[in-house]
């Protein structure tokens, strides 16, 4: 192992060993819980796409949110960071109680979210996107907001922040580019940089690897072991199990609306209730999901 590669397997144990001791149940209690879920429900017509009766996410830690499709899992997010509304249940970030609070306010209180498909502007440049993220996260106006000059203090410091994270992830040299020529890979990478203009504690990330190329996949991997192991909260959902078993600390899977399993990854290939969730309850031999058909 180099150098270079020992904190981060530091800090990914660490973030392991502090919930070793946490039973891999579904609702289970966590030692140093930043959010938590408790009784959020939501339906459309007579679907009830979200039942989760509890869940805790461990702060600092890398939670994969799994499940096959139509499990609730983007609709959860969506309830979680504000872009939706819950029917029913509380919701707590760091203590404060979140629930039915705009995505705006909670991105304010720490809180911030990616998209399946990213909400980049294609016509925008790609630093253009970045100040266009902290000013949205601030509740301000669309044209406003780009017009005003950047001499203002706050967007000075924009500035900055913008260039940072644009050389962190490699987009430095296509900052003047407009967004729409970047490849799907770069737009998951400038999303990714987007959400954290606002400095979050904690980054909920729908499919950040769907449709990336595999040499940007490691490098966005990279990008999100890094922000865990610098102490953030990430709570992602993928579909790549290879990935989910990679780089998490911890997987929650939900089936049908409901949180029907919860564990370290190593735990849930095998978990009973997953391979019923991903097969259906009437196959015959137990599975890992990997066997999905
Ligand atoms: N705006 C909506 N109107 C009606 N039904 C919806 C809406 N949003 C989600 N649903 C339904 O709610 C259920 C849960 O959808 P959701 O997108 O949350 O699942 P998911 O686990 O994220 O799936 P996938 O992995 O395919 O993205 C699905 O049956 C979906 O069709």
């Amino acid at each position: 192992m180099s150098d270079d590669q020992a904190p981060t397997v530091r800090a990914s144990a660490a973030a392991g060993r502090r919930l070793a001791g946490t039973a891999p149940e579904p609702g289970v209690p966590k030692p140093d819980a930043l959010l938590v879920l408790d009784g959020v429900t939501r339906s459309f017509g007579g679907l009830v796409a979200v039942r989760v009766d509890h869940l805790e996410v461990q702060r600092g830690a890398i939670t994969a949110l799994i499940g096959p499709n139509g499990a609730g899992k983007t609709t959860l997010f969506n309830i979680v960071s504000g872009f939706d509304r819950a029917d029913g249940g509380r919701w707590w970030f760091d203590g404060r109680l979140l629930t039915g609070r705009p995505a705006h306010r909670v991105a304010r209180d720490g809180l911030v979210r990616t998209f399946q498909l990213t909400r980049v502007l294609p016509r925008l440049t790609v630093r253009e996107n970045m100040l266009l993220a902290a000013s949205g996260q601030r509740g301000e106006q669309l044209l406003p907001a780009l017009l005003r000059p950047l001499w203002h203090g706050q967007e000075r410091e924009a500035g900055h922040r913008a260039d940072e994270l644009l050389e962190r992830f490699r987009l430095g040299r296509l900052r003047d580019d407009h967004a729409g020529t970047l490849s799907g890979g770069q737009r998951k990478l400038l999303e990714l940089a987007r959400a954290l203009m606002a400095r979050p504690v904690m980054v909920l990330l729908d499919e950040p690897m769907a449709g990336v190329n595999p040499a940007l996949t490691q490098s966005l991997l990279g990008h999100i072991t890094e922000l865990r192991d610098e102490g953030m909260t990430v709570c992602f959902v993928e579909h790549d199990m290879d990935v989910v078993m990679g780089i998490s600390d911890w997987v929650a899977v939900m089936a049908d609306g409901r949180l029907v399993a919860e564990g370290p990854p190593h735990t849930i290939a095998r978990n009973r209730a997953v391979v019923d969730a991903y097969l259906g309850k009437r196959h015959d031999e137990p599975g890992t999901i990997q066997e999905e058909p």
